[in-house]
């Protein structure tokens, strides 16, 4: 299995928003160090889906980074993604790492010990954590965990944390210092003014 990256971006596909255009904007800053997710709003289509985890693959190709898609394993297998991500609302873990097959990555969603061993016992080779923090990307979620639930995940498992939610560059030193591998973002890049600049800064508080 490829090493993992340490930044995960993941598609904004709210309405009035240009992923492909942040995805490339990232890849200049972050290139190879790069993970890109792609994640699509609940009522797009398949061939949607498909689309666009086609075009960011061929993006994160041509700059040797990683495109793994979230929650919809049958466009990761059919675009030739690295892998993909479930939560609760997806399928099993041990059923995703079936049909993803042995080498493929494969992130499952965690936000407490217990369900992060279960996770990695059933397959996950790495694990989402979070929120972090308050976020706006998304709603339904429980109460931001902060740095110290991340620790806690990371000293029940053996495999990379990446926290999400509401993940900033201010925010990394902290979630590093409670052991997070890497971090997810959606805001941070897609609604910086500079998405080039906001991937460099990230990179730079996730490798300094
Ligand atoms: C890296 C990472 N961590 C967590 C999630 C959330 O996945 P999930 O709980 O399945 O929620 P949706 O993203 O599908 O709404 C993630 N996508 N990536
Ligand atoms: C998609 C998602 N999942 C989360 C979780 O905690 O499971 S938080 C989140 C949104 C992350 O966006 P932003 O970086 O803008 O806060
Ligand atoms: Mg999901």
């Amino acid at each position: 299995m490829p090493s993992l990256g340490r930044l995960h971006l993941i598609t904004d596909t709210r309405p009035g928003r240009d992923p492909l255009a942040v995805v490339r904007a990232a890849l200049s800053a972050a290139r190879a160090e790069l993970v890109v997710q792609v994640r699509v709003e609940d009522s797009a289509t398949d061939r949607e889906a498909y689309d666009l985890a086609r075009r960011v693959l061929a993006l994160c190709t041509s700059y040797g980074a990683s495109c793994l898609v979230n929650d919809r394993l049958h466009v990761a297998l059919a675009v030739g993604a690295a892998g993909g991500h479930v939560g609760a609302d997806d399928l099993p873990v041990a059923a995703a790492r079936r049909v993803l097959g042995p080498t493929g990555v494969l992130g499952a969603t965690a936000r407490a010990p217990g369900t992060a061993g279960e996770a990695v016992a059933a397959g996950a080779s790495y694990l989402g954590v979070g929120p972090c923090h308050t976020t706006s990307t998304k709603t339904g979620l429980p109460d931001p965990i902060g740095p110290a639930g991340v620790r806690a995940v990371v000293d029940a498992v053996d495999v990379p944390v990446i926290a999400i939610g509401g993940v900033t560059a201010a925010r990394v030193p902290a979630l590093r210092a409670a052991g997070a591998y890497g971090v997810a973002v959606v805001g941070a890049v897609s609604a910086a003014a500079d998405p080039a600049l906001a991937t460099a800064a990230l990179i730079e508080a996730l490798t300094c």
